[in-house]
């Protein structure tokens, strides 16, 4: 069986979803938890873009002690210099330079003939190559190059010293049969001294970013690169885990295996979906609700038959767990540990002594704590965003008037808490009054959207923003769970003008 390395540019790539900005704290988590998924490269974001970039790829070079760290680059020197920079302290660093190869972008984005780019390729291979070990060269849009043009760019970047080559969907053009050629031509026509591994690298414009992966590593691709739960630009990335399933569960046809430690994935999608402000939707492959739920007579009487009859994956493979250890008021300090454990989490002594008193406050209200109200009270209040908090929301509510709000807002920064009141013709209204009020500046409310997390009355709610900062244009998307609606409300409205704060002030 072959081995299939993953990338994972979820940080990168991932970041480039219209709406989604992670902190740098938060890119830090999540690579940790990338590494703890069996992630083999982390592409920790594009140096050159901004000061903030380049902080959170040198971070997580630090960070990472198994994983290799990544960092984009344009054929453009300075780009690499500043990838060299920030990959200086990892232990496996790399580097990631593209150049698109498409007549379209040649000619209309990059204005330069082929020959330029045949030749800024390898100029700017062979520059990398002195900087690193380990380089990986794109040719952006290769799905619309011409065939010909596009093995001559590969086998420029490799004779001058490429170790990864990547081939980009980058519009979700292709098909599976077609991409798997593609694959099949250059691997059969590069001609190499040195060892050199393929990597598709997919979109899914079109819904076939899964299937064309897939066709990729059938036809000798020896690593994938994609995001968790599919984020990306438009219509996203690969999702990697639908990739790591499939390779598990259809081994007998792919023939290829990964490290990727599969029930790890619920854990790692919900970091994910919880930091960049997305929900997974319910009908989503591998993670989302419904994938294990069986809703129609003749499905349930074949499942309690034998599960094996609509099943091809079980939920514990993906670390959906049955609650073995039923949560409640009075469950004491270990048994949440335990708890904790089982679902992959990991804390010091003093966080789980806060995750714990926040685990008794909902224990207080909830009959029953279940697995995904461990998971969204663990990532509703761990938010790497925590210099400005929520303190408290209190209202004062009169049917045919205009209500009350008063918030307490706490800044780390200044050891300050401050309470405001506002007023506003619905309850919701009021308290994101009371916060316009404390950050005193301007913001676009987009959308406002309410989900229950588990079933039944007391179950915890989920809100999600979406704002525009009218300075900039930029959307940020940003999420809040709390047994309570409004103060669900109240953390996301809040959440989301931090971010606005934090653009402004750069
Ligand atoms: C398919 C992808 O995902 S590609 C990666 C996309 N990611 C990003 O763009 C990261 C965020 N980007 C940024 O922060 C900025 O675009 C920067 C810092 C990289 C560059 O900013 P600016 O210098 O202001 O340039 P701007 O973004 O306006 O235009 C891009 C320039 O790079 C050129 N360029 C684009 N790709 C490449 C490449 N691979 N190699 C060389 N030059 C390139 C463009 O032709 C354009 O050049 P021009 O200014 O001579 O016309
Ligand atoms: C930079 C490249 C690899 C990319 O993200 C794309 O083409 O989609
Ligand atoms: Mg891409």
């Amino acid at each position: 069986m072959r081995k299939i390395e993953f990338l994972d540019t979820s940080l990168r790539d991932g970041e480039q979803t219209p709406g989604v900005n992670f902190s740098v704290q938060e890119k830090i988590d999540i690579a940790k938890q990338l590494e703890k998924w069996g992630i083999s490269a982390i592409e920790a974001g594009f140096p050159a873009a901004s000061p903030d970039s380049f902080l959170a790829v040198s971070e997580i070079a630090k960070a990472m002690t198994s994983t290799a760290v990544t960092g984009l680059c344009r054929c453009v020197k300075g780009d690499i210099d500043k990838a060299s920079l920030a990959l200086k302290d990892a232990k496996y660093p790399q580097v990631h330079v593209f150049i698109a190869t498409s007549p379209v972008h040649m000619e209309y984005k990059l204005k330069m003939t082929p020959d330029e780019v045949i030749a800024s390729i390898a100029e700017h291979v062979t520059y990398a190559r002195s900087l690193f070990e380990i380089v990986e060269f794109s040719p952006e849009d290769a799905t619309r190059t011409d065939k010909d043009f596009l093995l001559k760019a590969v086998q420029t970047a490799v004779d001058n010293g490429a170790t990864y080559i990547n081939i980009p969907d980058t519009v979700g053009y292709t098909t599976p049969e077609e991409f798997g050629q593609i694959f099949k031509f250059l691997i059969e026509n590069v001609k190499t001294d040195h060892k050199i591994i393929f990597s598709p690298h997919c979109h899914d414009d079109l819904g076939m970013a899964t299937a064309n992966t897939l066709a990729a590593i059938k036809n000798g691709a020896g690593r994938v690169e994609g995001t968790v739960n599919g984020i990306g630009e438009r219509a996203g990335n690969v999702a990697l885990e639908e990739v790591a399933v499939a390779l598990h569960i259809r081994k007998d046809y792919y023939q290829a295996t990964s490290d990727i430690v599969l029930n790890r994935t619920k854990t790692t999608a919900d970091m994910i979906s919880r930091y960049s402000g997305l929900s997974i939707p319910k009908n989503k492959a591998v993670t989302g609700g419904n994938a294990f739920a069986h809703e129609s007579g003749i499905h349930q009487d074949g499942v309690l038959k034998n599960p094996e009859t609509y099943e091809i994956i079980t939920p514990e493979l993906v670390g959906i767990k049955f609650n073995s250890l039923p949560l409640g008021k009075l469950s004491g300090r270990h048994a949440f540990k335990e708890k904790l454990k089982e679902l992959e989490f990991e804390f010091t002594d003093e966080e789980l002594n806060q995750h714990f008193a926040n685990f008794k406050k909902l224990a207080d209200k909830k009959k029953e704590i279940t697995d995904e109200d461990v998971r969204a009270l663990i990532l509703g209040h761990n938010s790497a965003d925590s210099e400005i908090t929520l303190e408290d929301v209190r209202l004062s509510y009169n049917s045919s008037d205009e209500q009350e709000a008063r918030v307490s807002i706490f800044n780390k920064a200044i050891q300050e808490s401050k309470e405001i009141d506002a007023k506003g013709s619905g309850s919701v209204e009021a308290i994101f009054n009371a916060i316009d009020n404390y950050f005193d500046q301007d913001v676009t409310l987009e959308s406002y959207e309410i989900d229950a997390i588990t079933s039944g009355i007391d179950a915890q709610a989920e809100v999600q923003v979406n704002v525009t900062n009218p300075k900039t244009g930029t959307h940020f998307s940003a999420r809040g769970i709390d047994y309570d609606v409004l103060k669900a409300s109240a953390q996301a409205y809040l959440r989301a003008n931090a971010f606005i704060k934090r653009e402004n002030e750069k």
